[in-house]
C-alpha cells in the first residue's frame, strides 16, 4: 500500500475543498434525482446527453486508479474516494465522523433514495459499509487497521432518513483490536449491532 504525500500548504488544501467538494454534492444531487425525477422524455434524453458531454470533458485528465489514501506534507490525511466519507466520492453519503465524549466515534447523517434496499428502508449492505468505516475509524485512532471480521445483528429496520452511527474500542489485544458499533434511527432505536475485528497487519507492523 502507497500513501503519496502532496506538496501542498494548507491554503490550497482549502481551495482543493473548496472545489471538488460542491462537485461532489452536485452529483450525490444527481444520482438522487436519477432515481426520483419524473420529467418528461425529452428533458431525460437531453439531460443524459448534458452528461455524458460533462462526463468526457472531467475524463481529459484523471488520476489512474482510485485516489487512494494522500496525505499533505503536514501530516493531514486526504480520503478523498473513500466510498463512505470521502470528500470527492458523490457515492458516499457522506459521512463526517467525530470523537465523541467516551472517546469512541460518532456521526450523523442522512440516506436517501440511494441507499433503500426495502422499500423505505436502508440496504442491509449499506448498514454494513457505514458501519465498517465508523468501527474502523473507532479501531484506527492510535494505530491504522485493517478489518478482519465484522459480525453485524439487524434489529430491526432502518428506516431512510436521519441516521446516527456510533463505534468506540472493547478492548485490544496486540495486534486485533476488538470494537463495537451501533446504528440508530431518527427516534433514537438501537437498528443494527455491531461486533468488530480489526487488525494491525502483518506487513504494517514496525513501520
Ligand atoms: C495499515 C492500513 C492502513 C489503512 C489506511 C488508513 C485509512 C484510515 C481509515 C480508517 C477507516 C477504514 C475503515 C474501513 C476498513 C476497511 O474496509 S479495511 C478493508 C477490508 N479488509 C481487508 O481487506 C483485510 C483483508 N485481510 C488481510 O489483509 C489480512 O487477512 C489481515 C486481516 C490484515 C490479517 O492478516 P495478518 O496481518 O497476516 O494476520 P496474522 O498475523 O496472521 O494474524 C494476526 C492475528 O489476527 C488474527 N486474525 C487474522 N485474520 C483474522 C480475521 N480475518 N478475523 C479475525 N482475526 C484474524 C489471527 O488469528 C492472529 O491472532 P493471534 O494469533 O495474534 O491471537
Amino acid at each position: 500500500m502507497q500513501f503519496p504525500v502532496e506538496d501542498i500548504d494548507a491554503d490550497e488544501l482549502a481551495r482543493r475543498e473548496a472545489l471538488f467538494g460542491p462537485l461532489a454534492d452536485t452529483v450525490r444531487e444527481l444520482i438522487d434525482v436519477t432515481i426520483r425525477s419524473e420529467a418528461d422524455e425529452d428533458t431525460i434524453l437531453e439531460a443524459a446527453q448534458r452528461i455524458r458531454d460533462v462526463t468526457k470533458r472531467l475524463n481529459d485528465r484523471r488520476c489512474e486508479g482510485g485516489f487512494g489514501v494522500r496525505f499533505t506534507e503536514h501530516g493531514h490525511m486526504m480520503t478523498w474516494g473513500n466510498a463512505v466519507s470521502g470528500l470527492r466520492n458523490a457515492i458516499a453519503p457522506p459521512l463526517v465522523v467525530e470523537q465523541a465524549a467516551d472517546g469512541g466515534m460518532c456521526s450523523d447523517f442522512t440516506l436517501g433514495a440511494a441507499y433503500e434496499g426495502p422499500p423505505g428502508l436502508v440496504h442491509g449492505g449499506v448498514c454494513a459499509l457505514v458501519l465498517d468505516q465508523v468501527c474502523g475509524m473507532a479501531a484506527s485512532t492510535a494505530k491504522p487497521n485493517l478489518t478482519g471480521t465484522l459480525s453485524l445483528r439487524y434489529r430491526r429496520p432502518t428506516p431512510l432518513g436521519p441516521v446516527r452511527a456510533r463505534a468506540r474500542i472493547d478492548r485490544i489485544e496486540g495486534v486485533k483490536t476488538f470494537v463495537v458499533g451501533e446504528l440508530y434511527d431518527a427516534d433514537g432505536n438501537v437498528t443494527v449491532s455491531a461486533e468488530g475485528v480489526f487488525i494491525l497487519p502483518a506487513w504494517a507492523r514496525g513501520r
